[in-house]
């Protein structure tokens, strides 16, 4: 009989099918693949290799870069079995590369509208797929689960997630599957959403059970228990189901097949202000909490809520990590979490009940929690009928970006950051307004909140902290230039690899934090890296790709290219590919206007275009160019691609209907106006 050839499609479909539960539960004991998101059900992050560790990393080398032909952000975690690989890249197109050769085997566009890229908060990205009994499962950016072929890449099943397309879901996130059933959220709440995660059959894309995160309308028969008993801390006074209320589980996910529990990450409230959901106040389960689900049925089982009652955007979809950690002499079994609020949680995961939270970064809406796992707010923290900074802000003291938990060293290795906001209430919100100077209201943002009203005083940074989650203390830490930098993984071999936003990818030693290793990528990096074992050796990819909410507007290198997966091993020695320079052009200049336009413009302006286009002459611009720095013809024919413009192939919206000619007048005043402003005097 005849060996299959590795990387043919009998070999493919030969490997992938194997992958289901018991093989993903047997890889986590010796992680030779990536099989899966966070590499084991726990989301550990944790390679068991050491063939690369602290005494040969510095002879890492590239073996091969592909280009995935994206030039948004990629914040895939690409998996791998057998060197078969698949990874995602904007507009949630899927690859499928043969580690053995680096090059594509197929790849798969879901054909998301561009144009429709506004209908999600935060740029057009994709954290990867999920792969069970040889099919790969992405979710698309508008909202569909399409099953796939592991090894042709042909559609085997689609589903529209979406329950009411009249709200703007999109879905980010990398699907999880868990005994034979794949799990979906979504996003959406900057926007107005009610909150879900759905189950699918693996099979045949089955509908077997949906779990809402926030009640409905409560004169109508609420789907659960949980939902009564959430209601009752929501006041109705607020109309909360008309704007959605949030709770969109965006990310983060794991599983404990003893336990038999599916744990998820809820989101921030719809809208951000607290005032305009629930004017009495109240808790506003299950935001920003970690539910834990019976897998089977989809029924909830417990929660635990980190951020009552939220009004700061602190959605708790961060990534988590299970754990078995002994404290204060006892063995237990806890979650490891670090949303966007500072706070390092650890929570008992066999009933949700809180053992520790303690804050990781400087923090001001919160001095600490009680015994009772309660925060213990500060008095700026509602006083939102003024400009107050709140530390952390809205982008999170951590994001999306993937933490990992090494069990030798005992220490959590998570990105960090500071990215400075004021917020202050919109008193005049109402659902889907015309609200000018609200961030991106014409967009279909729902916040009720202004941002930057008056300048916030903290500065930004970007860290790497490596976190002992049992003395609740950080054992050393890594400064970064920016803001805004990957996901780290940990190895048997005492390493952490970590990509930054200034375009390196870092190996350091775990359990010192000396830098032993780095190599250039070209463009900024925000996804987490994977190893694994391909005929015996270990190799190291990473996905690169500028992007996410933070790259939009902003950037640390001074290179851009297209989204590409790099793939290390010790000696390899391919050419690093050619990056284009990314060229800031000259603060534009001459463009006619009529100053008094400049107010109506800057509200219009915030309305519409900042949270994209950042601030003119003042960012520099991150995967979308900033207008500041564009030639004065483009801002003269502003119009020209506001309007059903060229832009719109790449993901900019039409703003017919949205904007008027004249509008446009105003915001081209502010665009110059703003330019000629901070134009250095001669
Ligand atoms: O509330 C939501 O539904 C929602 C969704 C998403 C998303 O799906 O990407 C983000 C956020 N919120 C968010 O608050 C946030 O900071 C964020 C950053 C990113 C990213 O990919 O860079 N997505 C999201
Ligand atoms: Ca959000």
């Amino acid at each position: 009989q005849q060996a299959t050839v590795k990387g043919s499609a009998a070999h493919i479909s030969a490997v992938t099918k194997k992958v289901d539960g018991a093989f993903v539960r047997s890889n986590a004991r010796a992680t030779p693949d990536w099989p899966s998101h966070g590499l084991d059900y726990a989301e550990t992050r944790h390679s068991r290799l050491d063939q690369v560790n602290t005494g040969n990393v510095k002879d890492l080398g590239l073996v091969w870069s592909y280009n995935l032909e994206s030039t948004r952000g990629v914040e895939a975690t690409p998996l791998v079995v057998d060197g078969i690989m698949y990874v995602t890249a904007s507009w949630s197109v899927v690859h499928a590369i043969d580690v053995r050769t680096g090059k594509r085997i197929w790849s798969y566009d879901p054909q998301v509208p561009r144009e429709g890229g506004f209908k999600g908060c935060c740029d057009v990205v994709n954290r990867g797929v999920a792969l069970y009994e040889g099919k790969v499962f992405v979710a698309s950016y508008d909202g569909r689960l399409v099953a796939l072929d592991a090894a042709t890449g042909q559609k085997v099943w689609e589903k529209d997630t979406i329950i009411d397309r009249k709200f703007s879901y999109t879905i980010t996130g990398a699907p999880r599957v868990v005994k034979g059933k794949v799990i979906i959220g979504n996003g959406g709440a900057e926007y107005g959403v009610r909150g879900y995660v759905t189950a699918y059959d693996a099979k045949t894309g089955e509908q077997k059970w949906r779990w809402f995160t926030v009640p409905g309308d409560p004169s109508k028969p609420f789907e659960d228990e949980s939902m009564a008993k959430a209601a009752k801390t929501w006041d109705p006074a607020g109309k909360w189901w008309e704007a959605g209320g949030g709770g969109t589980a965006w990310d983060a996910m794991a599983f404990d097949p003893e336990l038999n529990l599916l744990y998820i990450g809820t989101g921030n409230g719809s809208p951000w202000a607290r005032s305009k959901r629930s004017p009495a106040g109240g808790d506003n389960l299950y935001l920003a909490s970690i539910v834990a689900l019976n897998p089977d049925t989809g029924k909830y089982v417990w929660h635990y809520q980190e951020t009552p009652g939220d009004n700061w955007d602190f959605t708790s979809t961060q990534p988590m990590i299970l754990a078995d950690l002994t404290l204060d002499g006892k063995k237990r079994k806890v979650v490891m979490h670090a949303p966007k609020n500072g706070f390092f949680f650890i929570i008992d995961r066999t009933n949700g009940k809180f053992i520790s939270a303690k804050n990781f970064v400087d923090v001001n809406w919160a001095t600490g929690y009680d015994k009772n796992g309660r925060p213990i707010e500060t008095d700026i923290a509602r006083t939102a009928d003024r400009p107050r900074e709140i530390i952390p802000s809205a982008f999170g003291a951590r994001n999306w970006h993937s933490m990992s938990f090494n069990p030798k060293t005992g220490l959590v290795y998570m990105p960090v950051q500071g990215v400075p906001l004021t917020l202050m209430d919109n008193k005049n919100w109402n659902f889907n307004g015309v609200r000018p100077g609200e961030p991106h209201s014409n967009m279909g943002w729902n916040l009720a909140t202004f941002a930057n009203v008056e300048p916030p005083s903290s500065k930004p940074f970007g860290r790497l902290v490596a976190w002992d989650p049992v003395k609740q203390q950080a054992r050393w830490t890594v400064e970064h230039v920016s803001p805004w930098n990957g996901g780290t993984l940990t190895t048997a071999g005492n390493l952490v690899f970590q990509g930054t936003a200034d375009g390196r990818f870092v190996a350091y030693n775990a359990a010192s934090g000396e830098k032993l290793w780095e190599t250039p990528t070209g463009t900024g990096v925000v996804a987490a890296p994977t190893t694994y074992l391909v005929d015996g050796k270990q190799y190291v990819s990473i996905a690169v790709g500028w992007g996410g909410v933070y790259g939009l507007a902003q950037r640390a290198t001074e290179r851009q290219g297209p989204g590409t997966v790099y793939t290390f091993a010790v000696g390899g020695k391919a050419p690093a590919p050619d990056f284009v320079a990314y060229r800031l052009g000259q603060l534009v200049q001459g463009v006619k206007y009529d100053p008094a336009h400049v107010p109506e413009g800057t509200a219009l302006y915030v309305s519409n275009c900042v949270f994209c286009h950042g601030v003119p002459g003042v960012d520099r611009g991150g995967n979308i160019p900033n207008l500041g720095y564009m030639d004065s013809a483009f801002i003269d024919n502003l119009d020209k691609f506001v309007f059903k413009g060229p832009a719109m192939a790449r993901g900019m919206p039409d703003f017919t209907g949205k904007l008027t000619p004249d509008d446009v007048q105003k915001i081209k005043a502010f665009i110059q106006g703003t330019a000629d402003a901070i134009r250095p005097k001669k």
